[in-house]
């Protein structure tokens, strides 16, 4: 009979596509026992958008490199997640499957039927913390329950301890045989990306040591002035991690430690940057004890709001190609075009006109971000959209509207922004606004020389009076 104590492990990856600080890579290191990486292309890769898809891709390829340095490989499967991990377990023997928790319905949904499934025949399935600071039932108010509200979240959890880093280990232990592996370039992850992978490759940082050496530079050069330049897309202000971090690239704990050490050296803005990490953490508390939040009105009495659900809309349709007029929200979303990322102010002022000038449904940016984004992250995407929209917990209120004009004039004074990503604005327009029009597919029929609209799909004013009216009516 075989020892289930020598019995290969299983090491299930899938935002966690990185050899340090990995709790379960590192507990299976140390068992004694063979450990049998594999990235399954399941349900969840599968339903993901084009941009994050092809984006996973990269991350997996980097990982799988990685591995071989350490004496191991990543193993490739595709297939619903139980029966591909099931059928790897009978062609391997393994005698356990370990993985890294996530947290929003859709993935927990998976792993608690890959639990149960392995369970009823007997092989270990165990799961670990490492993609959050804090697990979301282990942060609590004061009558046990769980947070709503961003500020007092913070308060709970800015002083605790994430706890120590796990080691990186030196080898991986190989088993005496490899099972088979797909190959990566046959699961074509980058297909569906009409703008081609080509246009995004030069904005995405790949891989765990670039995750890395990106920290490091942020806490030399970025951390100090964090508080004020965060909030200029003209710049590069802000660390760039959350790509990173959605694939698990970098650790959320290596992130957090940086952090305090440069609060300890006295870095300005480092607190603030700790502060940001948290809201990450809290958009994972929110999606797991509201599971809602990624598909639904968080405040469900916002069903009954009139926003408009018809994404074929010519409205939404110009949103989407960044020719609303309004010169804020065309940059950003043509950055998100071209680069699979949008400055965290644009997210919000994009958000803001698509849900309050345009009166449109969340859901629908929320699904459109999730096609376009190389950092999309389910629980971060929902809660900003629902935080925008003010159906969600601790949102802005519907009738504060921002007003994207004086935001420009306040957040890009000198126009860098919208120069850098509206070509008909310039006689003599940069690199970056001319590559927006080598992404977009050709049946968009856009060219840099067209005219720019005159006017703002919808007015900043009207746009305004026309939601607080709606708002006002409201029977909720
Ligand atoms: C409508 C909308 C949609 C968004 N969609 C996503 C998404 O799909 N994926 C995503 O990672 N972030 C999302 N965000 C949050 C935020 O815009 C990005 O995390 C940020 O722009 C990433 O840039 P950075 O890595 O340079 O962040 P930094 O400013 O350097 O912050 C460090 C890290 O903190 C976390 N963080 C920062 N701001 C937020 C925030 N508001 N909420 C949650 N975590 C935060 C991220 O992990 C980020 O990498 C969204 C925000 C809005 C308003």
């Amino acid at each position: 009979m075989t020892d289930p104590d020598k019995t290969p492990i299983l090491l299930w990856l899938r935002r966690d596509l990185r050899l340090s600080d990995h709790p379960a890579l590192a507990e299976a290191c140390g068992a004694g026992r063979p450990v049998i990486p594999v990235f399954v292309h399941d349900e969840m890769v599968a339903a993901a958008g084009a941009a994050p898809r092809w984006r996973w891709a990269r991350s997996v390829a980097s990982l799988a490199a990685a591995l071989e340095d350490k004496g191991s490989r990543l193993i490739l499967r595709r297939g619903d997640a139980l029966p591909t991990l099931r059928k790897l377990v009978k062609e391997t023997g393994a005698g356990a499957v370990w993985w890294t928790r996530l947290y929003d319905a859709e993935a927990r949904r998976i792993a608690e039927g890959v639990k149960a499934g392995l369970r009823e025949d007997g092989t270990e399935a165990r799961s670990f913390p490492g993609h959050v600071l804090f697990e979301p039932w282990t942060v609590e108010t004061g009558s046990g329950g769980y947070y709503k509200v961003y500020t007092p979240f913070w308060k709970n959890v800015r002083s605790r301890d994430p706890g120590s880093t796990c080691p990186t280990p030196g080898k991986v232990p190989a088993p005496e045989s490899w099972p088979a592996s797909d190959k990566l370039e046959e699961w074509g992850m980058g297909d569906a990306m009409d703008r081609g992978a080509a246009v995004i490759e030069p904005h995405a940082t790949v891989g765990e040591s670039a995750a890395s050496h990106r920290l490091g530079a942020f806490m030399a050069h970025g951390v100090q002035d964090y508080a004020t330049a965060r909030d200029l897309p003209g710049q590069e202000g802000t660390s760039g991690l959350s790509e990173n971090l959605t694939y698990g690239e970098i650790s959320i704990r290596s992130c957090w430690d940086s952090g305090r050490r440069a609060m300890e050296e006295g870095k300005k803005g480092a607190e603030t940057w700790v502060g940001e990490l948290v809201w990450r953490d809290f958009a994972h508390h929110l999606a797991f004890h509201t599971p809602r939040l990624t598909t639904a009105n968080w405040r469900q009495d916002w069903d009954a709001f009139p926003w408009n659900e018809d994404a074929r809309l010519k409205e939404v349709r110009d949103w989407k190609r960044g020719v609303t007029g309004m010169t804020f929200v065309d940059a950003a979303m043509r950055e998100m075009y071209v680069t699979g990322r949008m400055h965290n102010r644009g997210r919000m002022i994009v958000a803001s006109y698509l849900t309050k000038h345009l009166m449109t449904h969340w859901r629908i940016g929320c699904d459109w971000f999730a096609d376009c984004l190389i950092d999309w992250d389910p629980a971060n995407n929902a809660m900003g959209w629902q935080w925008s929209a003010g159906s969600g917990p601790d949102a802005t209120p519907f009738f504060r509207v921002f007003n994207p004009e004086t935001q420009v004039e306040k957040f890009d004074k000198d126009g860098a922004y919208r120069r850098a990503w509206i070509a008909e604005l310039s006689d003599d327009p940069p690199d970056t606004a001319l590559s927006y029009f080598d992404a977009i597919p050709r049946h968009w029929a856009m060219d840099p020389g067209d005219a720019y609209p005159d006017e703002p799909l919808v007015p900043a004013g009207e746009g305004r009076r026309r939601a607080l009216e709606a708002y006002e009516k409201r029977d909720f």
